[in-house]
């Protein structure tokens, strides 16, 4: 068993000897007198020399290890130390009784961190581990540009962790691996999802869309399907690798305005927690504009082109296109643009497009083997009129439902129009009642322009999407 003894001891060797079972409670004792002693006197690397030599005459030989992992490697970051700081906030137990509390501005949330000298134990398998949080104050001298001397103090801080000799090997091949897995799911759970905007007025701001796939409204299977086929992407890395592809994905979504592309864009986004990276194609004049903003960009992000039927922007360009030296911008050049940049430096990419016309898309786009799934967003169904009831009121079912639905399948009314209905009231009746009578309206609407429509021949009429999701 591990005991949790507060020795005030900080070096690998002493912190060894906190781990005694209850049957070497005798010799701990007296090796703490004799620390406290040697503390005083005797310098550190001589201490450690007769604690070890005191351990072994007393029938104790250490059968601990240590592993220190320093938070700097050199100048950088040590990745262990940093996974290792967030695996222990995880596992912080009533007995740990010195807690750090801190607050980034843009964070939701405090953060608690395991303060210095804490300990905790963890076990893993049959392994059991101590964890302990250390840190040290240096003196650094500094001459500043006068000449003078001043000492400055520097913390250092490291993590150590302690385990029988016996279980190294386990511990380095999979103990540790796990802590790192582990560190990277926590650091995805608490990831605050960030929206940047690629244009002319370069921010991130967090995205603070509330949309998740619970709250959308959208066709059930189409829903799964594209859930999944995220899902088997993120998984994929090495499946990518193999074959040698890029790991990226495209989706195409289009439907009617209100109908949800935009929440959908936020909901994959919170689903996966990969930034969003919203691209303005009208602040584009240029590959290099292009090139510098995409390098902005990050891995495990999800890349926006918003209304892209609207880019007639790049036709326009290419007709009148004042010769820069072929750095003029198209569709197909922006695609293939995007997909060499990331085949030499991008991971875990998403790419959306989104349109109200389809049929007015450059076929460059629609081309089999661009995007990889084509999502249709459209008029409000029954199913999805109720995810939005239990949503904005909380209500699963009501009396007025049957004649809702039966009006929602009547007419074209998409999900952004029922929301802000339902938002018209708390009191779930006359929010309910609100809904009836604008669907009832929209409906003789409906009823006097396919009236007065006879008149318009077929190829007049505009070609409208009108399949329901
Ligand atoms: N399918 C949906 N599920 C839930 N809420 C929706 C849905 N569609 C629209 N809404 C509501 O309507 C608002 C506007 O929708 P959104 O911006 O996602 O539509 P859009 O399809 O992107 O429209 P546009 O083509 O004009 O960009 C959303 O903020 C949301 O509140
Ligand atoms: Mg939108």
């Amino acid at each position: 068993m591990f005991s949790l003894s507060n020795m005030p001891s900080t070096t690998s060797v002493l912190s060894a000897y906190t781990t005694f079972s209850a049957s070497t409670m005798l010799a701990r004792t007296m090796l703490n007198e004799v620390q406290n002693l040697t503390n005083q006197l005797i310098p550190q690397q001589l201490q450690e020399k007769v604690l070890a030599k005191l351990g072994g005459l007393i029938g104790y030989s250490s059968s601990q290890m240590t592993l220190v992992i320093d938070e700097y490697n050199g100048l950088s970051l040590n990745q262990m130390f940093e996974a290792s700081e967030a695996y222990l906030r995880t596992k912080i137990s009533p007995s740990v009784v010195r807690l750090k509390l801190s607050k980034a501005p843009q964070e939701q949330n405090f953060s608690l961190t395991v303060n210095k000298g804490e300990k905790i134990v963890d076990s893993f398998d049959d392994v059991q581990v101590v964890w302990q949080m250390i840190c040290t104050e240096t003196q650094k001298t500094k001459a500043d540009c006068d000449g003078y001397f001043s000492s400055e103090s520097v913390e250092r801080r490291s993590v150590e962790l302690s385990f029988h000799k016996k279980h190294k090997e386990k511990v380095l091949s999979s103990y540790l691996p796990h802590v790192l897995e582990r560190s990277e799911a926590i650091k995805d759970e608490n990831k605050v999802v960030k929206l940047h905007s690629l244009g002319n007025c370069y921010g991130e701001v967090n995205l603070d869309h509330p949309s998740t796939f619970d709250t959308l409204a959208m066709d059930p299977t189409l829903k799964q399907e594209l859930m999944d086929d995220l899902d088997r992407f993120v998984k994929r890395r090495k499946f990518y690798k193999r074959v040698g592809k890029v790991w990226k994905r495209g989706y195409l979504l289009y439907g009617p305005p209100g109908t949800g592309k935009s929440s959908l864009i936020a909901a994959m986004a919170n689903y996966l927690k990969f930034d969003i990276f919203d691209l303005e194609l009208t602040s584009i004049h240029s590959n290099s504009d292009l090139r510098r903003l995409l390098l902005a960009t990050t891995n495990r992000s999800i890349l926006v082109i918003e209304d892209i039927d609207c880019s007639s922007d790049f036709q326009n360009r290419q007709a009148g296109a004042h010769n820069q030296g072929g750095n003029q911008l198209t569709l197909s050049g922006l695609l293939n643009f995007i997909d060499g940049l990331w085949s030499s430096c991008g991971d875990e990419r998403i790419i959306v497009f989104t349109t109200n016309h389809k049929d007015r898309l450059d076929p460059a786009l629609l081309r089999p083997g661009r995007m990889d799934m084509h999502i249709h967003m459209s008029y409000c169904t029954p199913s999805g009129f109720r995810i939005l009831a239990s949503n904005y009121l909380g209500v699963k079912d009501h009396s007025m439902f049957t004649d809702i639905e039966q009006l929602i399948t009547e007419v074209d009314v998409t999900p952004a129009e029922i929301a802000e209905e339902l938002m018209k009231s708390e009191d779930v009746d006359i929010a309910l009642k609100g809904l009836v009578k604008y669907l009832h309206v929209k409906k003789i609407e409906r009823g006097k322009a396919n009236g007065g429509e006879k008149e318009v021949s077929e190829q007049e009429r505009e070609p409208e999407s009108k399949g329901r999701s």
